[in-house]
């Protein structure tokens, strides 16, 4: 007898993750109650599954869903707002005023909004996110669906948001609260970067952490001044200063991590760090080249992010496979670093062990969340196809992303988002905000 499920999904190429390489051809995913329950050749699945919905994807090539490990969502209304820059001036000279200035609730939740509907078309599925308000964003993400970790932002400064380090601890940990129990959001300590909290709230940061076992959301030497600027303060370069206050261990993201010597590499190793490589906006803010070869030998767990709009400018995982794989290629004038199959790890299992949710997502393995991805690859723009996985990292592009599902859960069909809210919807508040920027 066979039994009834929730969906079965027939493509005609399934690229688990885990084993590594590993492709199956004629394979279907079997998904109920969210979950993946089977993965066996089509034959065989017709014979021992009912499903209530199948899609018949022959063009196509299932993958995990893609995990953004570092964004700042709501920053996509500021997309191409501040270009050319290098990142302490873009930050101060033209980033911060526009935040002080503008950044409020209504602000997070439109951004944030704009953002998951980019990722989501993209094949984004979970992303590691990091701004003010908290809340705002958490409710743009339940809003669409999408499964993310929120930080509990933490900087010395005031904003629109917060007055100090504490006023945003409270304010994030309040948020926290509110969404506990929601089986898509989840909560990290985000202490904005070494520069720009003092000793005492990384201390803070990091006992939080430990107590309520979540993980720290941090930007981690992404320019060379920022090292200089740590030595003549605290006597360390920022690594060594956050393993002295307790920070290091298998929790911490470390975003960025461009200007790393050996010391560095060595306590990332010894600690079981993670790292968010952000190629495009390391790239585009002329930060430099992460040193992503030496962090996978020493076995240094990394993922991917897009780092925020106004400094990518786009959130697509393709793009950050694509150009971490090639920058470490030219980087080490080896050919052979980074294979397609490395680019594809990073960017949904590496991003999902950083996260702590390894069990849960990043692979198409039975038990896990039915996260899932299809890219048709069956096109004469993209011909032949020797290896789907070559192709993931080298030729598609997220232009070729035509399903989505979170927990089984259909979020794109066809290229197109199915959500309650209109296009044009989405249209409409970036253009309300540039034209509040404007005034
Ligand atoms: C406290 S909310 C996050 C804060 O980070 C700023 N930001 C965006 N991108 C970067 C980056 O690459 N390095 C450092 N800081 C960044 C963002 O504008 C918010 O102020
Ligand atoms: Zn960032």
């Amino acid at each position: 007898m066979s039994a009834t499920v929730d969906l079965i999904i027939q493509p005609r190429w399934i690229v688990p993750v885990e084993p590594a390489t590993t492709v199956l051809e004629h394979h279907c995913v079997v998904v109920d109650q969210g979950r993946i329950l089977d993965v066996l050749p089509q034959g065989e699945a017709s014979v021992r599954y009912q499903a209530r919905r199948t899609e018949h994807l022959g063009d196509h090539v299932l993958i995990p869903g893609l995990v953004n490990l570092h964004t700042h969502a709501a920053m996509n209304l500021m997309r191409g707002i501040a270009d050319d820059l290098p990142l302490m001036r873009w930050l101060q000279e033209a980033i911060w005023p526009i935040e002080g200035k503008h950044v409020s609730p209504a602000f997070v939740a439109d951004g944030t909004l704009l953002a998951a509907a980019e990722m989501l078309r993209g094949g984004i599925t979970t992303c590691n996110d990091m701004y003010f308000y908290p809340d705002s964003a958490a409710s743009a993400f339940h809003r669409v669906g999408m499964r993310a970790v929120i930080g509990i932002v933490m900087l010395d400064f005031p904003s629109p948001y917060a007055s100090d380090a504490d006023d945003y601890l409270r304010k994030g940990l309040a948020a926290r609260d509110q969404w506990r129990g929601s089986p898509r959001i989840g909560f990290s300590i985000a202490p904005h970067a070494p520069y720009t909290v003092s000793d005492a709230g990384l201390e803070r940061a990091a006992s939080l952490a430990a107590e309520l076992d979540l993980p720290i959301h941090i930007h981690v030497h992404e320019v060379e001044s920022e090292i200089d600027t740590s030595i003549a303060r605290y006597g360390a370069r920022p690594l060594t200063r956050l393993a002295r206050l307790g920070l290091l261990g298998p929790g911490l993201i470390g975003v960025h991590a461009v200007h790393l010597d050996e010391t560095d590499l060595a306590l990332l190793s010894h600690h079981g760090c993670n790292i968010a490589h952000c190629p495009t906006s390391n790239m585009k803010l002329g930060s430099g080249i992460a040193p992503l070869s030496a962090l996978l030998e020493r076995g240094i767990n990394v993922g991917l992010g897009t780092d925020g709009a106004a400094s990518n400018n786009r959130l697509d995982l393709f793009q950050e496979m694509r150009h971490a794989a090639l920058l470490a290629k030219a980087a080490t004038r080896d050919a052979a670093t980074v294979p397609a199959h490395a680019a594809l790890h990073m960017a949904t299992l590496g991003g999902a062990r950083a996260l702590g949710l390894d069990t849960q997502i990043g692979s198409i393995t039975v038990g896990k969340q039915a996260d899932l991805c299809a890219i048709r690859l069956i096109d004469p723009l993209m011909q032949p196809c020797f290896d789907p996985i070559s192709h993931l990292a080298y030729v598609a592009g997220r232009e070729q992303v035509s399903h989505v599902w979170i927990d089984g859960e259909l979020r794109v069909q066809n290229g197109a988002l199915l959500l309650q809210i209109a296009h044009k919807e989405l249209l409409g508040i970036s253009t309300l905000w540039q034209t509040r920027f404007a005034n």
